[in-house]
């Protein structure tokens, strides 16, 4: 009896703080089409392969201030509209919580989707960093110097037209979220 009650107090403790311990990365976006989405997935597939963290996914009407002041990392995509970011990721940012900086510190990372090449994808990602920095956050770019702003990804010219994105596009959003995965856990 005594060896029962003591195994499940470990286990308790133990889940307790297995549970306590994982930081959360929080990744959000929009998208109407669904490209931003598939980039999306594929950031919360990277940042996923990395053990001790949790991932949470979420496009960005369904994020709630909790869920930004959780999260050790926030990582946020936005499709290119008019060669800025689309106006509800630019409401989503407006409406973070900005007194007494609470999301200063945590790390931030971003990633786009645009129809052409070179008509933007750089310049969302880097106006969404931005804006990180203004609340604080430390940012970071991609793995690869061809993702050194963030992962982003052509959708509608060229070769790029397809209803599933490029191959090379889904890994540099998988590897960004798994870099942003381990910094979380070295800073931790
Ligand atoms: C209103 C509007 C403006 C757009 N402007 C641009 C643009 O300036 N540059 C670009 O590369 N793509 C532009 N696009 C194309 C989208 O960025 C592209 O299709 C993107 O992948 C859509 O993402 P989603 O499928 O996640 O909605 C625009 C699309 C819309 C609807």
């Amino acid at each position: 009896m005594l060896r029962c009650i003591f195994t499940f107090t470990l286990l308790f403790y133990s889940v307790g703080i297995y549970a306590q311990e994982r930081p959360k990365i929080l990744i959000t976006y929009f998208s109407q089409s669904g490209n931003t989405q598939q980039m999306a997935e594929a950031v919360a597939r990277g940042a996923n392969s990395v053990d001790s963290v949790e991932v949470l996914l979420l496009a960005i009407e369904e994020v709630k201030v909790e869920d930004l002041l959780q999260a050790k990392g926030i990582i946020l995509g936005s499709p290119v509209y008019n060669g800025n970011p689309a106006p509800p990721v630019l409401e989503f940012i407006n409406s973070w919580p900005f007194e007494g900086r609470p999301l200063k510190d945590k790390i931030g990372a971003a990633f786009s989707t645009g129809g052409g090449i070179s008509i933007g994808e750089e310049g969302v990602m880097l106006s969404i960093l931005k804006s990180m920095l203004i609340h604080g956050l430390l940012v970071m770019g991609g793995e690869e110097v061809e993702a050194a702003f963030g992962a982003s990804a052509i959708t509608d010219e060229g070769p790029f037209q397809m209803d599933s994105l490029d191959p090379i596009f889904l890994k540099k959003a998988e590897n960004l979220g798994k870099r942003v995965a381990n910094r979380v856990l070295s800073f931790q």
